[in-house]
């Protein structure tokens, strides 16, 4: 119910929490979860992972090495009904030219080339600061992934996700 959907996105902002300042992306958290069990499978934040990261792709990226998969064939581990929380619209087009989280999450397929990450929570939409109107949210749901925007934290995961910003 929408309280547990609260829950898990408070604690997709304390991950973001965890994320190091950078002038030129969003701290964001994210939470992978098993909607049949409530379990939750992986956690990450922005630059958690080498690289460039995002929140999103830790999370899979985290998962998939507990798994012994690469991060593109991470679908064939996760249950078939997994959810992720994020504290922002998973990006469709990154600055750094980087493959777009929304192509992450699209491509997690199951052995049998069902979709497994069904649908996505988000707190806040992208501000237009870095790539103007992100599409995210659209190729998800022109994907089949649905997008659900949990409600009640957008002030404080947008002062956590542009802590890094010069004022
Ligand atoms: N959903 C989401 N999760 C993140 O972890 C993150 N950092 C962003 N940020 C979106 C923003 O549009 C990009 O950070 C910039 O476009 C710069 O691109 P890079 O991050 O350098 O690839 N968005
Ligand atoms: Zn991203």
């Amino acid at each position: 119910d929408p309280s547990d959907h609260l829950q898990y996105m408070r604690l997709a902002l304390d991950q973001a929490q965890e994320s190091p300042p950078k002038p030129s992306n969003f701290r964001v958290g994210a939470l992978l979860v098993d909607a049949d069990t409530g379990a939750i499978l992986s956690r990450g934040y922005t630059l958690e992972c080498e690289g460039n990261t995002h929140a999103e792709q830790c999370c899979l990226l985290k998962f998939a090495k507990a798994h012994d998969l690469p991060e593109e064939r991470v679908g064939e581990a996760l249950p078939p009904n997994t959810v992720i929380y994020t504290t922002m619209e998973p990006c469709n087009l990154r600055l750094s030219g980087n493959l777009s989280c929304a192509d992450r999450i699209i491509r997690t397929k199951g052995k049998g080339g069902e979709q497994s990450i069904k649908k996505v929570y988000l707190g806040v939409k992208e501000p237009e600061k870095f790539v103007g109107d992100n599409e995210g949210r659209k190729k998800l749901e022109e994907n089949s992934v649905e997008c659900v925007h949990v409600p009640g934290l957008e002030e404080r995961i947008l002062s956590v996700a542009t802590a890094g910003h010069e004022l």
